[in-house]
C-alpha cells in the first residue's frame, strides 16, 4: 500500500483526489494539509505542511504557487518524494524545483493527462518540419474563471516543448496588445481564455501561408488530471533523487 499525504487536499483537484484513491486499493490517503480547513474530512488535516507529522510514501500537491517552497523544504527534510502539479511557479521557485530534486525525487508536471504528454511528444516531429517551412505557432488556451495563473501551465510546457526542437530561439509573446508591430517569425505567441467552468482546453496553431495545422486537447473532467497524479505518486514513492516527468511514468 502507498501511502500519500494530499497537499491542498479542501480544493478541486484534492477532491478529485481523495475520491480516486479511495478507490484504488494500493493507494491510501494518511493526511491532507490546507490552508481552508472548514470542511469534514475523512483523514487527519493538517493546516499547513510544516504541522504534518505523519509518515508517507509521497505527497501529492495541487495547490497554489505560494505553498510550494514550504513544501519542497518539508520533502527535502523528511525525505518524502513530491508530485507537483500546482502550477504557476516562478522562475526563482522552479531553480528551487532542480535544487530540491538534487535531494528527493520530485515529478512535475503542468498536465498529468495521458493525452497532453502525448500531444508535448507529437509536436516535436510536427515542429521539425513546420517550422523550417515558416509556419508561424499559436497558442490558445482555454480555462474555467477560478483559474488564478495565465497562461497555463500546460501552454508554457507545450511551448517549451516545440523551442526545444528549435534551439530555444524563439521567444514567447504573451500580449500583443501594448506593440503596434507585427509578429517576428520566431516567436511562440500564447493567449488566454477564461471563463465558466471550461475544464482545460489547449489548441497549437501551425499557421502557413494557405495552410493551417491545428493540434487541439480538450479535458472533459478534472479526473484525468488526478488518474495521472496517483499513478506518478505511485512510479515515485520509492525512486531515488531526481528530476522526473509523467514521460517517465507514461510509456509514449
Ligand atoms: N498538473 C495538472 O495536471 C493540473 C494542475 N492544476 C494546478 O493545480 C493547482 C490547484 O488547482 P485546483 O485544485 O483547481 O485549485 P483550488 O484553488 O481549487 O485548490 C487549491 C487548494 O490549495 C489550498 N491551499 C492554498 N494555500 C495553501 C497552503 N499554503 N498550504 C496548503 N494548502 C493550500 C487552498 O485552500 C485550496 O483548497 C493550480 O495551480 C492548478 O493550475 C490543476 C489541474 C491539473
Ligand atoms: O487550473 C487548472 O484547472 C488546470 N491547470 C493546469 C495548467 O495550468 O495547465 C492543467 C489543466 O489544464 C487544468
Amino acid at each position: 500500500m502507498v501511502k500519500l499525504i494530499m497537499h491542498g487536499c479542501n480544493g478541486k483537484m484534492g477532491r478529485v483526489i481523495t475520491d480516486i484513491v479511495k478507490n484504488d486499493e494500493h493507494t491510501e490517503l494518511v493526511a491532507g494539509v490546507d490552508s481552508y480547513t472548514g470542511v469534514p474530512n475523512e483523514y487527519p488535516v493538517f493546516e499547513s505542511i510544516e504541522k504534518c507529522d505523519v509518515k508517507a510514501d509521497a505527497i501529492i500537491d495541487f495547490s497554489n504557487a505560494a505553498a510550494v517552497d514550504g513544501l519542497l523544504d518539508y520533502c527535502v527534510e523528511k525525505q518524502v518524494p513530491v508530485v507537483l502539479c500546482t502550477t504557476g511557479l516562478s522562475e526563482e521557485q522552479l531553480k528551487k524545483v532542480e535544487e530540491t530534486a538534487k535531494k528527493v525525487a520530485v515529478l512535475k508536471s503542468a498536465n498529468m493527462s495521458l493525452g497532453i504528454n502525448m500531444l508535448l511528444k507529437l509536436l516535436q516531429n510536427a515542429t521539425k518540419v513546420l517550422a523550417p517551412a515558416g509556419f508561424d505557432i499559436e497558442i490558445v488556451e482555454k480555462h474555467h474563471n477560478q483559474k488564478v495563473d495565465a497562461p497555463s501551465g500546460t501552454a508554457i510546457a507545450l511551448a517549451d516543448s516545440i523551442n526545444e526542437t528549435l534551439d530555444h530561439e524563439y521567444k514567447y509573446v504573451y500580449d500583443r496588445s501594448q506593440v503596434r508591430e507585427k509578429r517576428t517569425k520566431k516567436e511562440i505567441g500564447m493567449s488566454a481564455v477564461r471563463g465558466g467552468s471550461i475544464v482545460g482546453e489547449h489548441e497549437v496553431i501551425f499557421a502557413g501561408a494557405d495552410e493551417v495545422i491545428e493540434f487541439k486537447h480538450t479535458a472533459y473532467s478534472k479526473a484525468i488530471f488526478g488518474k495521472g497524479a496517483v499513478e506518478a505518486a505511485k512510479f515515485l514513492a520509492d525512486r531515488q533523487a531526481g528530476l522526473y516527468d509523467m514521460s517517465d511514468v507514461i510509456q509514449l
